[in-house]
This record gives C-alpha cells, structure tokens and sequence, in this order.
C-alpha cells in the first residue's frame, strides 16, 4: 500500500508519498509547487501508484475541488480536519473544528518528534502559526501571524521579495542602519520574537520551526530549535499511521 500526502497551503501545495511500513517522514518522494502546477503534481502522483491520500487544504474550497478532480481515480481520500481529538492529541480549540487543519497536524506532527516534552512548533508560509502543545498531548492554542512575505509586502516595498535576506544567512544588525536592514530587522524580529515569546510563555523544552520561510527566520532565533523541512506532512503521516 501506497500513501499520499497533501499540504495545501494558502501558496504552494505540498506532498510526500510514503510506503506503509515506512518510518516517520521516511518520503518515497516528495516535492511542492504553486497551486497552478497542479497538473504536473497530479502526474507525478499517478505514477507514484499510491492507494491512499491524506489531505490537507486550509486554500479553500477552489482549491479543493481542483485537487479532488487531480487525484488518480480509485484510491481512498480522506480530507483531514480538526477534531476534538487525533492520534493522541486533544484539541483545546474552544471550537475545535476552527483550527486550521495544517496547524493540527503540524502538532501531531510536534508531539511525534518531541514526544513527552512541552513544545512549541511553528509553521512559517504565507501566514505564521506558532502552537503550543503540552507534554501530555493536548494543543492548548496559539498565534497567528502575517508571514514573512506578508509582512515585507505590507510595507509597500517594490517587489515581494524580500531585501537582502538569503535563507540560511545571518540577519542584519537588529538595528538597521539602511531602510533596508530596518525593514528585515523589523520582519525577523517580529517573527522570531513570537517564536522565542511563546516558548518562554509555555516553558518548552523543544521548538520546532519549519515552512518555507523557516530558513530565514530560524537564524534570527537565539534560542535552541530544529528545522523540520515540512511538520504539517510529518503530522499527516502520523495521523495516518497512528
Ligand atoms: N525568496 C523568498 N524570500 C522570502 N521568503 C520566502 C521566499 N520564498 C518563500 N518564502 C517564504 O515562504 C513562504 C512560502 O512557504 P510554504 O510554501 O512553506 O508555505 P505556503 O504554502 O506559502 O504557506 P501556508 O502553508 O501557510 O499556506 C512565503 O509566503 C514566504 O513567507
Ligand atoms: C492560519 C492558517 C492560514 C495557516 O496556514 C490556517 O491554519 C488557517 O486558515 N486557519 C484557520 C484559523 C485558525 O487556525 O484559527
Ligand atoms: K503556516
């Protein structure tokens, strides 16, 4: 048996195919693109010859239907949500069925790498999420932020990349002296200071970072973490396994 599974965020799709007795985030394959190269993801799926999907989707119900219309026919699909409970993890959303579906596996995918331990997971795509689930599994909630783009797109600057930042590198002084080592400073600091206040808040004993702007942001960070490429798979996979 074949797995499938499906990120859908508010940018890019994401997804992993996954054998069934394969280890936690152990990938077969994986890859991740806009929502417009549906199409060549679909492709790469059929010739995967997965049997099972878990998706997913906090992009809207366009979104959905396109990627319902691209799985290959025939194989189980199951739309993940947040429920009140999941692979041993309580929802303490006051309405579980309002927390976004990527957040709720990003915490089961939390509990699965920092099992028995207090610990922050924070996702940074379009948006940031930065949650907080308890050592005896129970997500008690957390922030939502404007991501990286976001942030440096609200300021109205020329384009939406952001200035002189490159993924890995070291972030300016945090007080710029140019515009735009102010601008980067200001959109890291507000970023890592969520990720570093929550973990002081929640006392964490592990802090997980990942999305596609974890490798800007996670160097700002001045406290000890792991980048995890993608938490909201790890979570699927073992939502899917559990
Ligand atoms: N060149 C770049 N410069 C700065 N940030 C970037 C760059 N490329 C990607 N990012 C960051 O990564 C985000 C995309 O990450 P990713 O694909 O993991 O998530 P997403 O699908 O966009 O978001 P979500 O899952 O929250 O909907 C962008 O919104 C941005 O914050
Ligand atoms: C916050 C995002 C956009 C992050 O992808 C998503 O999880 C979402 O749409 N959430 C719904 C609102 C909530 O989680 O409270
Ligand atoms: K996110």
């Amino acid at each position: 048996m074949k797995l499938l599974l499906i990120d859908a965020g508010n940018t890019r799709i994401k997804w992993a195919v996954v054998g069934s007795d394969a280890a936690l985030g152990a990938w077969e394959a994986a890859d991740g693109a806009p929502h417009a190269q549906l199409d060549a993801m679909a492709a790469s799926w059929r010739a995967a010859g997965v049997t099972r999907v878990l998706v997913s989707n906090v992009a809207g119900p366009e979104v959905r239907a396109r990627i319902a219309a691209a799985l290959p026919d025939g194989i189980e699909v199951e739309w993940f949500a947040s429920t009140p409970e999941r692979a041993g993890l309580q929802n303490g959303y006051l309405n579980p069925g309002q927390l976004g579906c990527d957040r709720f596996a990003a915490a089961i995918g939390a509990r699965a790498l920092a099992p028995g331990e207090d610990v922050i997971v924070a996702t940074c795509g379009t948006a940031t999420t930065v949650d907080a689930v308890t050592k005896d599994g129970r997500f008690i909630g957390g922030m939502i932020l404007p991501g990286l783009v976001l942030m440096a797109t609200s300021l109205a600057r020329n384009t939406a990349q952001l200035p002189q930042v490159q993924p890995g590198s070291a972030p300016p002084p945090v007080f710029g002296d140019n515009t735009d080592d102010a601008i980067v400073s200001g959109i890291l600091s507000a970023q890592a200071g969520a990720i570093e206040r929550a973990c002081s808040e929640h006392g964490a004993r592990a802090c997980i970072v990942s999305g596609g702007a974890a490798p800007y942001i996670a160097p700002a960070l001045k406290l000890p973490h792991r980048v995890v490429d993608n938490i909201v798979l790890v979570g699927l996979h073992a939502a899917a396994i559990a």
